[in-house]
């Protein structure tokens, strides 16, 4: 009903049970706290939060310009609705290793599970555009190192995210990611791994479980959950995908309305109101008052 059945420290037991389990976990990007719920109804192993997402969401390039503050709310209304972990896209820290540390307290207060750190030099951007910086290993080190010692709860993942790959090559990206999960990161995030042979040789140098990021018209390829798998990939995030469906969607829509004057054509690609009663479970707030949940869909179509 109103919220997440179950405690945050929960499910972040329950997302470490299923890390070390080694299968591979699909986290597609919550773009709004209802798509976090068909998420889990669909049976996803747990809800990703992007910062392209967010930034996007507020009508911003995602360059650093969406605050802690944001970031930490959005993770509270989205985190707060589902039983799935939430693993969310923390940026740089949002400053120096003191503010990294904050950062982690106020998402880990917001109910996540997890969240990464990238080294890219504030202010950031997105990780498939060129011309982003990463900072040297002591400060990309001493970020994790802040975000490690700042969690209460043992369980909250603090992910190391390198975009060295896209600076510096793969060989420099290794070496980054080993000296991030010797300062304590729990997990990897290689950013723009440019094949599946990279994937591969990044997961057999670290010993932590490692994300892959399919992200749509980035320096990715697509890859299907069956070759992450047969790599050995722990993780593997749609962040931006249903946010790009859904404007898809919309964009459709607005055309119809102004070439035929009316969304009549567009019902069947519409979740239906009966569907989206279901998502929000108006049926389990009859126990408040037997009146809420009246709706019956053969009343109106
Ligand atoms: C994963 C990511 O950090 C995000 O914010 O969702 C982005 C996604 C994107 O811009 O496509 C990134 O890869 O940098
Ligand atoms: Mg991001």
């Amino acid at each position: 009903m109103l919220y997440s059945t179950t405690t945050p420290t929960a499910k972040r037991a329950a997302f470490r049970e299923r890390l070390r389990s080694g299968e591979l976990l699909q986290l597609p990007g919550a773009f709004n706290p209802l798509s976090a719920r068909l998420i889990q109804d669909k049976g996803f192993d747990g809800v990703y939060i992007s910062g392209a997402v967010l930034s996007a969401d507020l009508g911003l390039p995602d360059i650093g310009l969406t605050t802690a503050t944001e970031v930490a709310g959005r993770s509270q209304q989205i985190a707060r609705v589902t039983d799935l972990p939430a693993l969310v896209d923390a940026d740089t820290g949002f400053g120096e290793p003191m503010n990294v540390a904050r950062t982690v307290q106020a998402l880990e207060d917001a109910g996540v599970a997890g969240l990464h750190i990238e080294d890219q030099v504030n202010p950031k951007r997105c990780g498939h555009l060129d011309g982003k910086q990463v900072v040297d290993a002591d400060t990309a080190v001493k970020r994790i190192r802040a975000a490690v010692d700042a969690r209460r709860d043992p369980n909250l993942l603090i992910m190391a995210r390198t975009d060295v790959r896209g600076v510096e090559g793969f060989d420099a990206a290794v070496e980054r990611a080993k000296q991030l999960v010797d300062a304590g990161a729990d997990a990897i995030f290689p950013e723009a791994m440019k094949d599946l042979g990279e994937f591969e040789a990044m997961r057999k140098a670290l010993d932590v479980p490692v994300l892959a990021n399919m992200t749509e018209f980035g320096k990715s390829e697509l890859f299907t959950t069956q070759q992450l798998r047969d790599v050995g990939i722990n993780l593997v995030i749609y962040p931006v995908s249903l946010l790009r469906l859904a404007m898809g969607a919309a964009e459709r829509g607005l055309d119809t309305i102004l070439r035929e004057g009316s969304l009549t054509s567009e019902l069947d690609a519409m979740q239906h109101r009966a569907r989206l009663y279901e998502l929000l479970d108006y049926e389990g707030y009859n126990h408040f008052d037997s009146s809420i949940f009246t709706y019956t869909s053969n009343a109106n179509h």
